[in-house]
Formats: C-alpha cells, sequence, structure tokens
C-alpha cells in the first residue's frame, strides 16, 4: 500500500521536486513561488500547509511550509523524506540573535543545531548526537552567498521548542558557548534527514534580538529575507 497521499500531504507521487525550500510560514512559501517560480503550481493545501513546486533558472524546485516547532517540521520533513523521495530539504527561517555581534538582518546558516527538547530521544543514541547540516549544501550556501555578495554567519543555533519560556535567562549558556540565534525547526530537520540518509540545511535571517530591543521594519524584513532567499534557490540549484 502507498504512503502517499499522507494525513497531511495530499501532493501525488511526482509533484515535489527533490529539492524543497522550507520557511516556517506557508504564505511566505506562497510569496516565495510566485515571487521566483515559473510554471508554478500548487501542490499542497492539507491544514493550510501550503506547497508549490515550478522551475527556478530551468530546474525544478519545490516551496512548502514547515509549520513552528519540531513536531511540525518532524512531521513533514519525514514524509518528504520518506514517501516523496525528496532528496534536499533546505529551511528558509527568521531567528532571534543571541550574540552580541549578530544583527538584525544578518543572514546566519546553521553548520549545527543544539536542541531544547525532548525530538531527539526516539533515536535511542546515548550521549548528545551533533545534529549538523550536510556540508555538500552548505559548502554551496556559502560559495552562493559569496557569489551574490551577501555577508553570512556559519555556526552553532539553538533550536528550542518553546517560543515563550518561563525559564529565566535561558539563552545566556548558549551565548556563552557562541551559539549564533535561536529558532524552532532546525535540530528536527536535520536529525530527520540523518535518519533517513538525505540532506538538509538551514538558512536564517535574524528579525530581533533575544538581549537588545532591536525588530525589523516591515520593509526591511522584505529585503533581508530576499537576499536569504536569494541564497537558498542557488543552493538548490546546484544541489
Ligand atoms: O520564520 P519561521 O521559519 O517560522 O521561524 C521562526 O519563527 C517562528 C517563531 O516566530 C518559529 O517557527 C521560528 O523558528
Ligand atoms: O524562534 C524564534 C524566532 C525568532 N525570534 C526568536 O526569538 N525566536
Amino acid at each position: 500500500m502507498s504512503n502517499i497521499p499522507t494525513p497531511h500531504i495530499e501532493a501525488k507521487a511526482g509533484d515535489f521536486a527533490k529539492t524543497v525550500l522550507m520557511p516556517g510560514d506557508p504564505l511566505r512559501a506562497k510569496y516565495i513561488a510566485e515571487t521566483y517560480f515559473e510554471q508554478v503550481r500548487c501542490v499542497n493545501q492539507v491544514r493550510g500547509m501550503l506547497g508549490y513546486t515550478g522551475i527556478y533558472k530551468g530546474k525544478e524546485l519545490s516551496v512548502m511550509g514547515s509549520g513552528m516547532g519540531m513536531p511540525s517540521i518532524g512531521i513533514y520533513s519525514y514524509e518528504l523524506f520518506h514517501f516523496y523521495d525528496v532528496d534536499n530539504i533546505i529551511r528558509v527561517g527568521s531567528a532571534g540573535a543571541i550574540l552580541d555581534d549578530v544583527n538584525v538582518m544578518d543572514v546566519v546558516i546553521g553548520m549545527g543545531a543544539s536542541i531544547v527538547s525532548d525530538y531527539p530521544d526516539q533515536f535511542d543514541c546515548p550521549g548528545h548526537l551533533a545534529p549538523l547540516a550536510d556540508y555538500h549544501l552548505l559548502s554551496t550556501a556559502v560559495e552562493s552567498a559569496k557569489e551574490l555578495g551577501t555577508p553570512v554567519r556559519v555556526g552553532n543555533i539553538l533550536s528550542e521548542d518553546a517560543f515563550y519560556t518561563d525559564r529565566q535567562n535561558s539563552k545566556d549558556c548558549f551565548r556563552k558557548m557562541g551559539v549564533l540565534a535561536v529558532e524552532m525547526e532546525s535540530g528536527a530537520l536535520y536529525l530527520n534527514a540523518a535518519r533517513a540518509g538525505k540532506r538538509a540545511l538551514c538558512i536564517l535571517t535574524i528579525s530581533d534580538h533575544i538581549y537588545k530591543p532591536e525588530q525589523l521594519t516591515s520593509e526591511q524584513r522584505q529585503t533581508g529575507f530576499g537576499k536569504m532567499i536569494e541564497i537558498a534557490l542557488e543552493t538548490a540549484n546546484r544541489a
């Protein structure tokens, strides 16, 4: 019996390209498809988690929302890797800066993702398995950013379950360890990719700062996200 369609994705076999860009926000997926793709078709609308496939510079690519948090991207990335034969998932998200020298609108690439969540427990690895980006996608993204003239920070990021946390100073230990920024999905994506033998990368735009009263305006947000999306598209085209 075929595993598709799934309870969460109505697409048929072959509807997704081998590489899928994944923002948390399904409306960002729609924006990316409508702005950058030609011959766009919508391949998923279940739960409003919009997914599209189209052509970017002659290559078929897809983009779909992941929702917020590791349980949500855990479901979508699992189904794309295991049931839709997707090989590469590139998350394009927003994040809160942790270090003082990371600023709003900066583009950050997650070489690894530290996790505050029970999500990794299911894999039954003793100790602490390091969730890592795929090296090919990572080096291609760094190369693409150079060509596009966009500076990027590459390093450890933090994936945390709780956006609002009751724990005081919860980012302080990560700040001491040089973790660049916090978001909510990359750890699960990297672990699912490792388990599936597939590839994943997370590219982020800083939207706010955990230690400073800084937030992007809507105009800056548009420009900042554009740079990240271009890096992701160029990386996807060479994946
Ligand atoms: O902008 P996205 O990709 O949704 O990413 C970040 O924004 C959401 C929180 O506001 C979380 O999903 C977090 O990871
Ligand atoms: O998860 C997130 C995303 C943006 N900003 C944050 O502080 N956290």
